[in-house]
Order: structure tokens, then sequence, then C-alpha cells
């Protein structure tokens, strides 16, 4: 019913309905999602998991609007971004949504803080300074603002790049395997961040991850196979998340 429908739509930080995302024709071609339902609710952390090609990647960038969809519809807050003109969608992205790659993409010539603040600058917006020294103590840089990136460690340089997306309070937050790059401390560092963001500043953040660990820090977590979404699960612990990817092994799912 319209109400409800309505409603679903407004309590959700993004939104994907039937989604088809299918590459090339003919004999090649892939099918990456394949009718995928999904909320992403605001203010939670939820994980992205599933066997490489399951579709994880393919759905986070859908989700941002960074790739268009075969068949589908999808929303970012009350904003259906499918058949968004290019403008729209730049601004859309730009206003309300962070990224946190693999890679930190850091400028190196440029301190801490200037990365920071740099897309906000390159948007001619001025960063609310109460807010920025929030995020910064949240990511706990305070001591690190003037240092370029070089004299940054591989943990201290993610921070920035978390502080960066929060600094200019995204809708949504998504990342990419953000942990990917770092050892194990500083990875559980940054993810103790990502968390703390979420739960003292009500970030909303989706994460695609390979790492059972990294997973059980979010309070969901959804599971991709063969580009549809065979769970849903609600506050993971790492143990949790490797017994089901065990299962998926067990059915022949794990490529
Ligand atoms: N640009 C593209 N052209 C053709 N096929 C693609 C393209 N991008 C992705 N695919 C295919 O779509 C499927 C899903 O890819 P996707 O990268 O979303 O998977 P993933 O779960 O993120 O994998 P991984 O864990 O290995 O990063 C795969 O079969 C992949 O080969």
């Amino acid at each position: 019913m319209a109400t409800a429908v309505f409603e679903t739509r407004t309590a959700a930080a993004a939104r994907a309905e039937g989604v088809v995302k299918a590459y090339g024709s003919g004999e090649t071609r892939v099918v990456a999602l394949d009718r995928v339902t999904a909320d992403i609710r605001q203010g939670g952390f939820t994980a992205i998991m599933g066997p490489s090609g399951s579709g994880k990647s393919t759905l986070m960038h859908c989700l941002a609007g960074l790739d268009t969809v075969t068949s589908g519809r999808i929303w970012v807050g009350d904003t259906e971004i499918t058949g968004l003109k290019d403008k729209k969608l730049t601004r859309l992205r730009r206003d309300s949504i962070g990224f946190i790659f693999q890679a930190f993409n850091l400028l190196p010539t440029l301190n801490a803080l200037e990365n920071i603040t740099l897309p906000m600058d390159i948007a001619g917006r001025k960063p609310d300074k109460e807010w920025l020294d929030r995020v910064v103590s949240t990511v706990g840089l305070g001591e690190r603002l003037k240092h370029r990136p070089s004299q940054l460690s591989g943990g201290q340089q993610q921070r920035v790049a978390v502080a960066r997306a929060l600094a200019a309070r995204p809708a949504i937050i998504f990342g990419d395997e953000p942990t990917g790059n770092l050892d194990s401390r500083a990875g559980a560092e940054v993810l103790g961040f990502l968390r703390r963001s979420v739960d003292e500043l009500g970030q909303t953040i989706v994460m695609v991850t390979h790492d059972p660990v990294a997973a059980a820090h979010a309070d969901r977590v959804l599971y991709l196979a063969d580009g549809r979404i065979v769970d849903d699960m609600a506050n993971p612990t790492a143990d949790l998340v490797l017994d089901r990817m065990r299962g998926f092994d067990a059915r022949g799912r794990v490529s």
C-alpha cells in the first residue's frame, strides 16, 4: 500500500528495489545483481559480504550512484537516483554520500587537516568548526593534523580518510574494503572509529568486506551469492559470520 511503502522509504538511508545489473550482452552477458531488494537503515552500520564475484562492489556502486542499474530502482534518502540526470546525480553524490576506499586516496602535498576539508573546499562549503573538532577527536587525530600523509602510518592515513568522509556530514558513507590495506591492529582501530561514528555521531555506514572480524563491527550483515541477497544477519559476531561463510562453502557457493 502506498502509505506503507512511503514510510519504508523515508526510514531508509538508501534502498534498492528489484535491482538488476547486467554487464555485456549475448553469450558474454553477466548478471552481477539479480533482483536485489534491500533497505539500508538510517544510523546503522551494514556490512556486505559474499564470495568473490557475488556482486558486492556492484551493489555498493549502484547504491552510491557510481554505476547505473539495468532495471529496478535506487533511492538515496527520499531521492530516487535511478533516472536522475548526471548533474543532479553528481550534486547528490557530493552532498549526501561519503566514500572510503581501500587505498586511502589522500593528496600527498596537503596536511591531514587540509585533506579532511578538501571536498568541502572544492564544493565551496565552509566546514562547521564544532563538527570538525568532534570528528577529529572521534577519529583521534588531534595531534596529527599538521602532518602530511607520508608522515603518518597506514592506519592514521585511513583515519584521515574516515574523517574526510565524516566531515561533510553525508547522509551515508560507503566503504569498499576500508581496512583491506591495513594490518589487523590498524584495521581494528579504523573499524573502532567507524563504529564510534555510528554510535556517537549517528552516521550511516555501508561497508563491503571479506573479513569476518571487520563485519563483526557492523550491526547487520547482508550476504550476497550469485548476485542475490541470500541472508541478512543482525548483531553479527566474527564466529557467527565465519560459520555462515562456511555454510555457503558447504553448498558450493564460494568460488
Ligand atoms: N565492468 C564489468 N564488466 C563485466 N563484468 C563485470 C564488470 N564488473 C563486474 N563484473 C562481473 O560482475 C560480477 C560481480 O562483480 P563484483 O565486482 O560486484 O563482485 P564482488 O562480490 O565485489 O567481488 P570481489 O569480492 O572479488 O571484489 C562478477 O562476475 C564480475 O566478473
